[in-house]
């Protein structure tokens, strides 16, 4: 089977986005491990299918793969990737779109300076909307990893995510910390791990070791939930740059059942066909 695809990224973090419309695409989870693999196969941190929808109320579907295979239910620079590629493969001309993905509608738009403004949803803070174990809903919760009581937020963004605040980026545990939350057994779907570092009311610094995928250049979800925590926290004001090795992403939100604004940039890297 020979599959064309089109290498991405989004502040650095990169996908396979393929078109699922025009040709036909059935992928084992093993098969999409290999793309993603970056030895053996392409290399990427999520892989994209561009689908026809499978609702009324949406113009396309989205379908997100972590590196490791496993599908997802948000993605929040893929889906400025997807923006960009359905564009410059003509298949559509709208630049307003509807998105079905696993967690719901999303509507990104591409602005006319080129870059994508997403439109993410409301953060839901709900333990089982998370899905997170915990007694009742709270502002923080501490989480036992390796024997340490860390501090965390935890909130979903149609994927889930813990928030920790820390004092320097660079020196965060992320890679062993980052991959203990990702499998704590608090977390039943695993989680996206979040390391926060506030500059000031209007910007972070921020590092993410992303479920199935480990440390990325950048998460826009992962972007999305620091903001929103930082905000409940009350340290931060409503719009913010987030830097992340990859690149600067803009968050909004407005607080409550209010939907949160992701807007960053995109970038074609190269068009080819793999043979599985
Ligand atoms: N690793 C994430 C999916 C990709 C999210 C990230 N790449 C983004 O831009 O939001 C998860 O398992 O929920």
């Amino acid at each position: 089977m020979n599959i064309k695809f089109t290498k991405m990224h989004g502040a650095g973090n990169d996908f396979v986005v393929i078109d699922a419309i025009n040709q036909t695409v059935n992928l084992s989870a093993e098969q999409i491990r290999h793309i993603a693999d970056r030895h053996m196969g392409v290399g990427c941190d999520q892989l994209l299918l561009v689908e026809r929808p499978t609702r009324d109320d949406a113009d396309f579907r989205y379908r997100i793969f972590n590196a490791d295979g496993s599908e997802v239910e948000q993605c929040g620079n893929g889906a400025r990737c997807f923006v960009r590629f359905v564009h410059d493969h003509s298949l559509t001309q709208q630049h307003e779109i509807r998105v079905e993905t696993a967690s719901g509608i999303i509507v990104p738009k591409l602005e006319n300076d080129g870059r994508v403004t997403v439109n993410m949803g409301a953060p839901r803070f709900e333990p089982v909307d998370i899905p997170f174990v915990a007694t009742e809903r709270a502002l923080t919760y501490t989480l036992d990893v390796a024997g340490k009581d860390l501090t965390i937020c935890a909130l979903s963004m149609g994927n889930p995510h813990a928030v920790l605040l820390v004092d320097d980026v660079d020196t965060a545990p992320v890679t062993t910390s980052g991959a203990l939350i990702e499998i704590h057994p608090r977390f039943p779907n695993r989680v996206n791990a979040g390391f926060m570092q506030i500059v000031d009311r209007s910007h972070i610094r921020l590092r993410v070791f992303e479920r199935g995928a480990g440390e990325t250049l950048a998460c826009g979800t992962g972007a999305c939930a620091a903001v929103v925590a930082g905000i409940s926290l009350g340290l931060l004001d409503q719009q913010v740059e987030v830097s992340t090795h990859g690149g600067t992403l803009t968050i909004s939100w407005g607080g409550g059942n209010t939907p949160v604004w992701l807007t960053g940039p995109t970038v074609n890297v190269f068009e080819a066909e793999i043979s599985l």
